[in-house]
């Protein structure tokens, strides 16, 4: 390796958050927190868990990603060598079923990246424009993409298909699953933390702005909320989650209403926002005194709380349920509905290690156990950008993830 440092790229919905890492034997450790918040104008960046941590305004619009990484890596730039920076890994979060495991990005791989664009046209030309963005401003850096869909591959055949007829499934349309390196981290965290449990049958809620559930089984994947895209499954701050097809056969053919506003309406007009009417922030409902945002909440907890039982029909059973993401970590009443609807399962909350926010917030008699791990996608993707740079550096394989179309 020439360089020791790694930086990470986490594109989600409403903010970019960067990572800096070492890049030590084996495992990436973290040196700085960075994140490019596109929901203010104009958008900010901030840099933690560096000496003096600062914020700024950014002179670029949100739409120019190029424009808004120039200031940021000359912002950072003053507080690292960014000479040292050896690779960039990426956060993509559709692989299809091309990609399924990390890999070195080249021409090639942008190309088919941009072909799964249709498949999620929320996430996926964000991390393109980032992706075109790096490689414009740092042409020789090598860039990894790392992929939400990856970690799910390890599900049936059954798990991933739509009642739908056969033909539709082989070109596709079928159940993929996102918010992988999260459930990859948590995986990990889990083992180290409750072994016995991480060993058995546990449902990780990773609720956000973007939310999905995921069934793991010894820390293997083996059912998850999302499906084909990042709308299915439980409500999120904006989307709908599962919806009954005839509601948008009825909106396009009774109503209808053009595809962009069906579009617009189910990513951007629906969930917790919808329902509300006034806010996708779970802290602004939560703070309400309207019966709109107590309703969105109770609908939110209700949900989340029958995927988890739909999720245990799929392992057999339960041992474990680990709340994760902004607001699995940071939310003790959403938590509290949401485990008291699973008490017949045998689930007891620690009502005041649940009001702590702590890594355990279940009774010690509770027969499942309950926890709250903080998630840290970027981790994941730095190691997976060590690991590929290494093999690259190695003469190996440029990653292991392109296998199969
Ligand atoms: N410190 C906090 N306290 C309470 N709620 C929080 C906190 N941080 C984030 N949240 C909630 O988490 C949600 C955003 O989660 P996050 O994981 O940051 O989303 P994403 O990465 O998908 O944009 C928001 O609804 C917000 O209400
Ligand atoms: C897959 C997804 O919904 O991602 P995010 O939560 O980052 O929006
Ligand atoms: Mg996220």
């Amino acid at each position: 390796m020439t360089g020791d440092l790694l930086v990470t790229f986490n594109a989600g919905s409403s903010t970019i958050k960067i990572g800096l890492f070492e890049a030590g034997a084996g495992r990436a450790r973290r040196i700085a927190r960075g994140v490019i918040d596109l929901r203010r104008a104009p958008p900010m960046f901030r840099l933690d868990e560096v000496p003096l941590p600062f914020e700024t305004a950014l002179a670029a619009p949100a739409e120019d990603v190029r424009g808004l990484l120039a200031e940021t890596f000359g912002l950072v730039g003053q507080h690292v060598d960014l000479e040292r920076v050896r690779a960039a890994g990426i956060r993509v979060v559709h692989g299809g079923g091309t990609f399924t495991g990390p890999v070195l990005i080249d021409d090639d791989v942008v190309g088919k990246l941009d072909e799964l664009t249709v498949l999620a046209p929320l996430h996926q030309p964000q991390s393109l424009r980032i992706i075109r963005g790096i490689r414009h401003l740092r042409p020789t850096l090598p860039l990894c993409a790392s992929f939400d869909t990856a970690f799910h591959q390890s599900q049936d055949d059954i798990v991933r298909r739509f009642a739908l007829p056969r033909a539709l499934h082989d070109e596709g349309i079928r159940r993929y699953g996102f918010h992988g390196l999260s459930y990859q981290f948590i995986a990990g965290e889990l083992a180290r933390r409750a072994p016995e449990t991480a060993a058995g049958k546990v449902v990780v809620a990773h609720l956000g702005s973007g939310a999905s559930l995921c069934a793991l089984e010894g820390g293997v994947s083996r059912d998850t909320s999302m499906g084909f895209s990042t709308l299915d499954g439980i409500p999120m701050a904006t989307r709908c989650g599962a919806l009954d097809p005839g509601v948008l056969l009825h909106l396009m053919g009774q109503k209808a209403m053009p595809l962009a506003a069906v579009e617009d309406l189910l990513y951007h007009r629906s969930g917790l926002l919808g329902v509300s009417g006034i806010s996708p922030d779970s802290r602004v409902l939560l703070d309400s005194r309207d019966v709109r945002a107590e309703e969105a909440i109770t609908l939110f907890c209700f949900r989340i709380a029958g995927e988890i039982a739909r999720l245990a029909v799929t392992l057999g059973g339960l041992d474990g349920v680990v709340f994760t993401a902004g607001i699995g970590e940071n939310q003790p009443r959403i938590r509290a509905e949401v485990c008291a609807r699973l008490g017949w399962l045998g689930l007891t909350l620690d009502a005041g290690a649940n009001a702590a926010n702590a890594p355990r917030i279940s009774t010690e008699d509770s027969r499942i156990a309950a926890y709250v791990i903080p998630t840290d996608e970027e981790q994941v993707i730095a190691d997976e950008t060590l690991a590929v740079v290494g093999d690259a550096d190695r003469g190996g394989p440029a990653g292991h993830g392109l296998l199969r179309v």
